[in-house]
């Protein structure tokens, strides 16, 4: 059979079952397709025997009839979580050379459920940034292009969702902070959900703002994004803030019946400058819920204004406080010294030159906004509105909301370039519909919901009730059936 990499994650399981194809076959044919898009850059290391020696045990273990649930699926992993022996570098210079001794929580979690892992992913440096171009590999482009123009994927998990988008591998892990999987999933016509924080445990991967941090799938379907996400949940030990609760077999939710269920518009999100296509996109999305039986209500989320500042003085804060382990002594790059340097000398050498701008001004930033004078100016205040904004949905929810429609980004994906040289901020504004979602710990997903008139895909996200992730994927799975939304980039890499 060609063309085994555009199966979806339940198409290749259904096929590896009944012995219609192996995963030996599928994971030559991701690496087949990961060779011929070097022009993509999705892919930064990539371990092709090691993928080739795990399909190979995973077609044992399927013909021994005692296979896991994602046994012999290839995947990605971003390369901000750490992969045995394998180099996990956070797309920073200052982890150059770092092969970690153990594998993340969720990349061991998603090796013993059988998916076998074809290499590392792009991605943003330290996942901070919206468009893939603070990556110390160069950036990730997107599989789809119009008038020749080179896009963006999107950030920060923007190699995991142009890997996705273009076939590469059938599904790919990411990491949302605040917006991180749903923003590059928007981007390329693919799916990506945050979980619940705490859902999926952080130990193992490069902490960015701890307090904000989730791993979740970027897939090619809602049902994929179902399989995957319950193969990398599960309380963990190991992580603090990891749930102890149990996880819920999420496909068996996506039973297409949403009659009953409420759904939110806020009111807030109709920012002023929203293009007319966005804002027509989420009335159709909303017609469709309402044509599956849901009712549509208009809330009201008062401090959504206030979200963009404050994980923007919260994120950084934390970041700096997280990258002060990167001092040239315990791994990764250490800067040549001078003769009569010393200890400070090495540390500011090293990480003047193992951090790129975006993070050195995030690590500014943030050590501003915590130092002895600011702290309660910026640092407190953030937490206090941090607080409202929480309380916003639980408001909301508490009135029988079931879940809230917003548009996933307030653009298409833009032009390479286009934005880097900018003032940060016009980055930062990439995150208005999403940073809300991680402030409140909420689950949120973006689905692909249409093409723009440029002919690039939108998406709608849903926001869901704490720990509800499978009525979140369940909405989202009739979202996704009524918007029909099947366009696939055309190979031009
Ligand atoms: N990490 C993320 O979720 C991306 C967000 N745009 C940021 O730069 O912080």
């Amino acid at each position: 059979m060609s063309d085994l990499n555009k199966l979806t994650l339940a198409e290749a399981r259904d096929l590896l079952r009944s012995g219609e194809t192996s995963s030996v076959a599928l994971t030559e044919a991701c690496l087949g397709a990961i060779e011929g898009a070097g022009a993509l850059n999705a892919f930064v290391h990539n371990t092709p025997d090691l993928a080739l020696e795990r399909a190979g045990a995973a077609d044992a273990r399927l013909a021994a009839g005692n296979a896991p649930a994602m046994c012999g699926l290839p995947i990605g992993i971003k390369d901000l979580f750490c992969t045995t022996g394998v180099a996990s570098q956070a797309a920073s210079r200052i982890l150059d050379g770092f092969r970690p001794e153990y594998d993340s929580t969720v990349s061991a979690k998603l090796r013993d459920a059988g998916a076998v892992m074809l290499g590392k992913l792009n991605m943003d440096e330290f996942a901070m940034g919206s468009s893939n171009e603070t990556s110390t590999y160069g950036n990730a482009v997107n599989p789809w292009k119009v008038d020749g123009r080179a896009l963006t994927p999107g950030g920060s998990s923007g190699g995991s969702a142009a890997a996705v988008a273009a076939d590469l591998c059938l599904a790919a892990t990411g990491t949302d902070t605040g917006g991180s999987i749903r923003q590059p999933a928007a981007f390329t016509g693919t799916v990506g959900i945050k979980p619940t924080y705490g859902r999926c445990s952080r130990w193992g991967i490069v902490a960015f703002a701890s307090s904000l941090d989730q791993a979740g799938p970027m897939t090619k379907t809602v049902r994929d994004a179902a399989i995957m996400l319950e193969a990398m949940s599960g309380h963990d030990a190991k992580d603090s803030t990891s749930a102890d609760l149990p996880v819920p077999d999420f496909e068996a939710m996506l039973t297409g019946d949403i009659r009953g269920k409420t759904i939110g518009i806020p009111r807030e999100y109709r920012i002023e400058g929203m293009p007319e296509e966005i804002a027509a996109l989420w009335d159709r999305g909303a017609d469709m819920l309402r044509d599956a039986g849901a009712k549509v209500v208009e809330i009201s989320l008062p401090h959504t204004k206030y979200a963009l500042p404050a994980y923007y003085v919260i994120a950084p804060a934390e970041a700096s406080s997280n990258l002060a382990r990167y001092d040239g002594v315990r791994y990764g790059h250490r800067a040549t010294l001078a003769a009569g340097d010393g200890i400070t000398e090495m540390y500011e050498k090293t990480r003047a030159e193992g951090f790129g701008p975006e993070v050195q001004r995030r690590v500014m930033i943030g050590t501003y906004v915590l130092s002895a004078g600011f702290y309660d100016a910026y640092y407190n205040r953030a937490r206090k509105v941090r607080t409202l904004i929480k309380r916003d949905f639980e408001t909301v929810f508490a009135e029988g909301v079931d879940a809230i429609l917003t548009p996933a980004t307030p653009s298409s994906a833009f032009g390479l370039g286009e934005m880097a040289n900018a003032d940060p901020v016009q980055m930062y504004l990439n995150d208005v519909f999403t940073v809300t979602v991680n402030l409140a710990g909420l689950p949120g997903i973006s689905v692909p919901a249409g093409l723009d008139s440029k002919g690039l895909p939108l998406g709608l996200q849903l926001i869901g009730q704490p720990w509800d992730e499978g009525e979140l994927l369940k909405t989202a799975h009739v979202l996704e059936q009524a918007a029909g939304f099947v366009a696939k980039p055309s190979k031009w890499w």
